[in-house]
């Protein structure tokens, strides 16, 4: 089992050869478990309903009438579109929030008095994972949480979602599918992708401004799931043809994330 997280940066643009592929995947047993973003979406339609938006640390500022446009297009549109295409490939999918079987149990976060009603997860329910991959059929989770008490709902960050889904699931890898081929750094005057960052790497980097903006989530989540069973996180490009089948047979491609 994998846990495959898909960023809203690539998510109209994946082709068809992407979710074939998951699809391979599954019937040979590799088994994805998928958590998805959207922000991109979820800002498009904030804007059409004139509602204002604005990020703080890379987290969305989120009040309650933002938070109704978050479940909406995150569990509503993006998470039945990616179902579908699972579906046209020729496997079973089912879409889930973490709402759903309070899959993905969350805390506001620290810095709430900034962002709002932002999660950090506090549990998943691993058993109702475990139960809907039994049945044959992939997890497709969408990163809204819901609090111990079961009445307030949190809109979670995605790569915040699938590195906690990841860690309590215990599974071996993730792979975080994004619009970059990895995590790139100027080297004479040149972009490279880094095939390998360690914990201290990313430490520097965020320092010095190499990795800022969407990656800095991504490599958070990543730092804090391999402290755990999660040996190693790799970030890649959606459109790099059988991107996943490579990513598992261990061909060097993106920017794997190690403890050391
Ligand atoms: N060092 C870096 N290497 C690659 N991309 C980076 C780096 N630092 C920041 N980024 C930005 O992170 C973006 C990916 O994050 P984001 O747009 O949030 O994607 P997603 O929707 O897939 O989560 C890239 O498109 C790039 O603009
Ligand atoms: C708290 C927070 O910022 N939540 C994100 C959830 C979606 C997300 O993370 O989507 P990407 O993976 O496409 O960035 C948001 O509202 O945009």
């Amino acid at each position: 089992m994998f846990v495959m997280k898909c960023g809203g940066s690539t998510l109209a643009a994946l082709p068809d050869v992407f979710f074939e592929d998951l699809t391979r995947l599954q019937a040979e047993g590799e088994i994805p478990v998928i958590v998805h973003g959207g922000g991109p979406a979820i800002s498009d339609t904030l804007g059409k309903l004139g509602i204002e938006t604005e990020f703080v640390n890379g987290l969305r500022k989120t009040n309650e009438a933002v938070l109704d446009v978050v479940e909406m297009v995150l569990a509503g549109q993006i998470n039945k579109q990616i179902v579908r295409n699972i579906q046209r490939s020729g496997a079973n999918a089912v879409g889930l929030s973490g709402v759903d079987g309070h899959l993905i149990q969350a805390q506001p976060v620290a810095n709430a008095h900034e962002v709002g009603l932002v999660g950090d997860v506090t549990r998943v329910n691993a058993e109702l994972i475990q139960g809907i991959v039994g049945m044959g059929y992939m997890p497709v989770i969408a990163p809204v949480g819901i609090g111990a008490d079961g009445g307030q709902r949190y809109n979670i960050n995605a790569d915040t979602a699938a590195g906690a889904v990841a860690s309590h699931l215990g599974v071996e890898r993730m792979i975080v599918v994004t619009d970059v081929p990895g995590i790139l750094k100027t080297v004479d005057g040149e972009k490279r992708v880094l095939p390998s960052v360690t914990v201290r790497e990313i430490d520097e980097m965020i320092a010095s401004g190499d990795i800022y903006g969407g990656m800095i989530p991504k490599v958070r989540a990543a730092v804090q799931c391999i402290q755990g069973e999660v040996r190693e996180v790799v970030i890649v490009n959606g459109s790099e043809p059988q991107v996943l089948s490579k990513v598992l047979k261990g061909e060097g491609i993106g920017t794997r994330i190690v403890k050391a």
